[in-house]
């Protein structure tokens, strides 16, 4: 029998699960003086999913295991650390910690998985201190961090205005499932906004009120609705940098999807199945015809990060 005082002290641990996200709708406005663009989106949080653990060091370090860890830094710019560093500044905390992620987002895919890491570091952190933050504090925080992170503290369904970070949640009924066609070379998104103003020089001001059916859709569990209407502005501009993405998109439509979209800023490709078997077929037909460098199939909505399990180890 293994004697227990022998065991290594692997010490204090918290773990975290956040979601991806795809926007149902994307409506972007013109660009405005700060440089960022007027949204209004329609979030649905999703089951791909980046694991947290917060675990105790002398400083602030990350690590990253997952199929796309080679593409993510682990220096200052890595969204978790940056997530730790304002929570301390925040709360005056001066002390180190340990963060690892394991990717199941795509990086760099449209799905924020950088944001969904910046918000389970929130929460790993919040408890791992015991800074005990409020609710409102830590969306606070997350607004500044990126405009997609409140979403990922969020979770399920949410409209998004301002430059996507206020949120108010929306009511949804059933469960929706997917397939994503996933790209190898990921799109930096500051470039496909620009494409976006590139393409919509003179274009009319943000249609705000343009998700209302889709919304209705959502509250009814009508998933055909919702398929016909899932919109995304910043589609055209993701096309125009990785023209191949049509191929991937009229793929999943002719496999039968509900409705198609490139996930937010792309390259990800968004397949509305009709049910979780479907969103296989969806997956084996991009598969097969060679449009996708990866694919996954997932549902929604999904709640936002959240401790899985914090234990003291002995
Ligand atoms: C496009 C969206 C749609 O949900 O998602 P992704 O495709 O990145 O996942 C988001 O708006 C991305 O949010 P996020 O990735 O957090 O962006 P941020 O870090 O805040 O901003 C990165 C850059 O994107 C551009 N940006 C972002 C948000 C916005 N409303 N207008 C912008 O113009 C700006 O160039 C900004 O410098
Ligand atoms: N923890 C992180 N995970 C992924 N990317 C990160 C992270 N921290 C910083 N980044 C940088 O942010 C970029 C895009 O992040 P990501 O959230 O994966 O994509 P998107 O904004 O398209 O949803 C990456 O290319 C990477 O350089």
């Amino acid at each position: 029998m293994t004697d227990l005082r022998l065991a290594p002290r692997t010490g204090r641990e918290v773990r975290v699960r956040a979601p991806g996200k795809v926007n149902l709708s994307l409506r972007v406005g013109p660009r405005r003086p700060d440089g960022y663009h007027p949204l209004a989106t329609v979030f649905q949080a999703v089951s791909v999913y980046e694991d947290v653990v917060a675990s105790a060091s002398a400083d602030l370090r990350v690590t990253v295991s997952g199929p796309q860890a080679d593409r993510v830094p682990t220096d200052a710019s890595n969204l978790a650390l940056r997530a730790a560093r304002a929570l301390a500044a925040r709360t005056g905390i001066d002390e180190g910690v340990h963060l690892h992620l394991h990717k199941g987002v795509p990086v760099a895919g449209g799905m924020a998985g950088g944001s969904a890491d910046a918000a389970a570091a929130l929460i790993a952190c919040d408890a791992f201190w015991g800074t005990a933050l409020s609710r409102e504090e830590l969306h606070e925080v997350a607004s500044e961090l990126g405009s997609d992170v409140p979403f990922l503290l969020m979770g399920q369904t949410a409209v998004g205005s301002g430059r996507g970070d206020l949120l108010t949640a929306a009511l949804s009924r059933g469960e929706y499932h997917w397939a994503f066609g996933v790209r190898d070379e990921g799109l930096a998104t500051p470039a496909v906004f620009e494409e976006f103003d590139r393409l919509a020089a003179g274009r009319e001001a943000l249609d705000a009120g343009g998700d209302v059916a889709l919304l209705q859709a959502l509250r009814a569990g009508d998933a055909p609705a919702l398929g016909a209407l899932l919109h995304n502005d910043l589609q055209d501009a993701a096309l125009e940098l990785v023209p191949d993405l049509v191929e991937t998109l009229a793929v999943a439509e002719d496999a039968g999807a509900l409705g198609v979209v490139v996930s937010g800023s792309g390259p990800t490709v968004a397949a509305l199945a009709r049910s979780r078997q479907h969103a296989l077929v969806i997956a084996a037909a991009m598969t097969a015809a060679g449009v996708a460098d990866a694919v996954l199939t997932a549902s929604g909505p999904v709640p936002g990060a959240r401790v899985v399990a914090g234990s003291d180890v002995l």
